[in-house]
């Protein structure tokens, strides 16, 4: 941990949304009407005034006593808004009391909010009565709330630059707040700087005058080289997500406190290029190609999240080389694809893809060639995955009769009949069905010979990736009659964004469903997916946890104990040992220690004892054949 620039500058720090992430006031009025029909309107009423006041659009004493004269208020209820209070400190805050309880005697809370409350929500961070500067309430001999005491300095228009004269500080002095009585202390001069805090709220007159702005309380320690409770503020990571995954996603990056740029639809090589520099977290579908060009380029990248199945977009063994850690969803859409191909299977059986755009234009056709029940049908899976084993269950639930194929040894489920070749399964299925991986030998697994080899009349489905068939080859069998139909979800060539036309030799051929790629695409699976990268990667980032990533070793850690020291190395003999050598020269105290390689980097996880020389960072990044080092404390 970095030590402090001496001496510490004096930090003024506003009270009311910006040490917590409310309005002390609208709160004591909504704790006070409670039970009250007019509570809405009465409270509602004060925030429009608070926000008047803090935005500098009425001036400050006028829009207290409005406020005032508004509130039902007693003794009884302060202490009830102390609670409240204590819950609503603002997370930056709260991460950073170590901060506080270090350097009580270089912070005080400056407020038009009122001491009764703010004084003991603060002394939990360490900071006396002393510090803190604040109105204070009268009340009448019933213990009710009638104003303010109009003796104090902070009560009147200007008030916290009279408060700041009073003080005579020396030295510099830095004013954080959100709101404009907050700058008006840089304004007259008392204050070297102002910071215009925006973790709670964000108003555009006070940041258009600041000289920084701080997302976050951490930023501004970050900025200051001042002791903080996280490596690096979470406001600076930036999350790119494109091809629209759920809003959701970019709720829970937000929510961390990320920063989230969003693209619609994919950006190809040349513009990811362009748009990469910068960004920690990239946030992709099946579409966007995470290419060597696009990592040379990409310098802060530390994850990419497939929010999806499939990662051979994705150049992973590039992006391990880099210490860039993937993560995709390995089953939330799974049951997705499955319901699709079932639904498919029916569909092509019964010839609707060439019944329903008839009856559209006005043709009834009813007949049965052609059509029948899949039910006693052989289904012929290659591919037994996650998907490809779940669809063998539901088809036996309906009565097919399953066969699969698989390159690696699987569980056989249910009465499922293993094929030894790819060759023993198309000879006999009536409905073949793809769930393999895109892994590039898998480019065209079905050609014209394996087309050749199924039954007349069968039906082929693929819901995998596009380029595991030849669509000519598949056309052509379609055309002579060969193969009763097909339903294709995925092709080699798609387009970009929901704008561009679609292409392709299968356009118009009788009984052939075509789907755009939506085999994932429900609500159910869009929302798990949005959910589940955004958390793994979050925990790669918070606390080394690498469980589920597609490329990296995969450790599940225990919770950290104090300091933990993150190194992504080339896997070559005797780095730990490295690692080892400059911990021990410094007496360094190891609390735990975890390491997994493969055949490409080494993943070592250390936790320390919090007390070591700042030297030790320096050293341990300049270890040979480090690819990545991050310390979280
Ligand atoms: N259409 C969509 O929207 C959609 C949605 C989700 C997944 N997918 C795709 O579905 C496919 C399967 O997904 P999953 O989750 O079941 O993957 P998985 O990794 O669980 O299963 C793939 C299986 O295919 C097997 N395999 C690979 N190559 C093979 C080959 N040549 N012959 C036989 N078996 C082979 C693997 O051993 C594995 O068991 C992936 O390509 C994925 O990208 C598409
Ligand atoms: O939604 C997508 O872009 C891809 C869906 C699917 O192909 C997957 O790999 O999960």
């Amino acid at each position: 941990m970095p030590e402090p620039a001496q001496p510490l500058p004096y930090l003024i720090i506003d009270f009311d949304s910006t040490f917590t992430q409310v309005e002390g006031l609208d709160e004591l009025a909504d704790i006070a009407l409670q039970g009250q029909p007019n509570r809405e309107e009465v409270v509602g009423a004060i925030r429009a005034l608070t926000d008047r006041g803090m935005s500098g659009e009425l001036n400050f004493s006028e829009s207290l006593k409005q406020r005032l004269e508004l509130l039902p208020a007693r003794r009884e209820h302060i202490a009830l808004l102390v609670e409240r209070l204590k819950g609503k400190v603002s997370e930056s805050i709260i991460r950073n009391r170590s901060f506080f309880e270090r350097f009580p005697g270089r912070v005080y809370i400056v407020s038009s909010g009122f001491r009764e409350f703010i004084e003991p929500v603060v002394a939990e961070f360490g900071i006396d009565a002393d510090h803190v500067l604040a109105n204070t309430f009268t009340f009448d001999a019933d213990g009710r709330i009638t104003g303010f005491d109009t003796n104090n300095v902070l009560s009147r228009d200007g008030g916290k630059i009279l408060q700041l004269r009073e003080l005579e500080l020396e030295g510099d002095v830095y004013a954080l707040g959100d709101g404009y009585t907050d700058y008006q202390i840089r304004e007259a001069g008392l204050a070297n700087r102002f910071y215009a805090f925006t973790e709670n709220v964000h108003r555009e007159a006070v940041v258009a005058r600041a000289d920084e702005v701080l997302p976050s309380f951490d930023e501004f320690l970050y900025q200051n080289k001042l002791p903080m409770t996280l490596s690096y503020p979470k406001n600076r990571i930036k999350v790119l997500l494109l091809e629209n995954p759920d809003p959701r996603a970019a709720e829970m990056f937000r929510q961390e406190g990320y920063q989230v740029d969003s693209v619609p639809g994919g950006l190809d090589e040349d513009e990811l290029v362009q748009q990469i520099e910068g960004v920690s977290i990239l946030g992709i579908r099946s579409k966007t190609q995470v290419t060597a060009r696009v990592l040379e380029a990409a310098n802060r990248l530390i994850a990419v999240g497939a929010f999806c199945i499939g990662t051979n977009q994705i150049d992973l063994t590039g992006c391990m080389k880099k210490g860039v850690a993937v993560f995709n969803a390995p089953f939330s859409n799974t049951r997705s694809v499955v319901e699709l191909a079932l639904g498919e299977i029916i569909m092509l059986a019964r010839r609707i893809p060439e019944k329903s755009p008839k009856m559209h234009e006005g043709e009834w056709d009813k007949s049965a060639k052609g059509a029948f029940e899949i039910r006693g049908k052989k289904l012929g899976i290659v591919g037994y995955g996650n998907i490809g084993s779940q669809l063998s269950v539901v088809a036996e639930a309906v009565g097919m009769q399953v066969m699969y194929y698989d390159v690696a040894e699987k569980l056989q489920l249910g009465n499922a009949v293993k094929c030894r070749t790819l060759e023993e399964l198309l000879r006999q299925s009536d409905i073949v069905t793809l769930h393999v991986d895109g892994r590039p030998a898998n480019t065209n697994l079905i050609g014209a010979a394996e087309l050749a080899m199924m039954k007349p009349g069968a039906l082929l489905l693929n819901n995998s990736r596009g380029h595991v068939v030849d669509v000519p080859a598949l056309a052509a069998v379609l055309r002579s009659g060969h193969l009763g139909g097909a339903a294709v979800d995925v092709f080699p060539h798609e387009p970009k964004t929901n704008h561009e036309s679609f292409e392709s030799e299968l356009r118009g051929l009788p009984n052939v469903l075509l789907t755009p790629h939506i085999g994932g695409s429900t609500a159910e699976a869009q929302r798990n997916i949005a959910e589940f990268v955004p958390e793994r990667i979050m925990q790669y980032v918070n606390t080394g946890n690498t469980q589920q990533s597609v490329n990296f070793p995969n450790i599940q850690l225990p919770e950290q104990q104090a300091h933990r020291l993150i190194h992504i190395h080339h896997n070559v003999p005797g780095v730990l040992a490295r690692i080892n050598n400059v911990l021990a020269q410094h007496h360094v105290n190891i609390l735990g220690q975890y390491l997994k390689t493969n055949e490409h980097i080494g993943y070592v996880i250390t936790d320390i004892d919090k007390q070591y020389e700042q030297e030790v960072i320096g050293e341990l990044r300049k270890v040979e054949h480090t690819i990545k080092f991050r310390v979280l404390y």
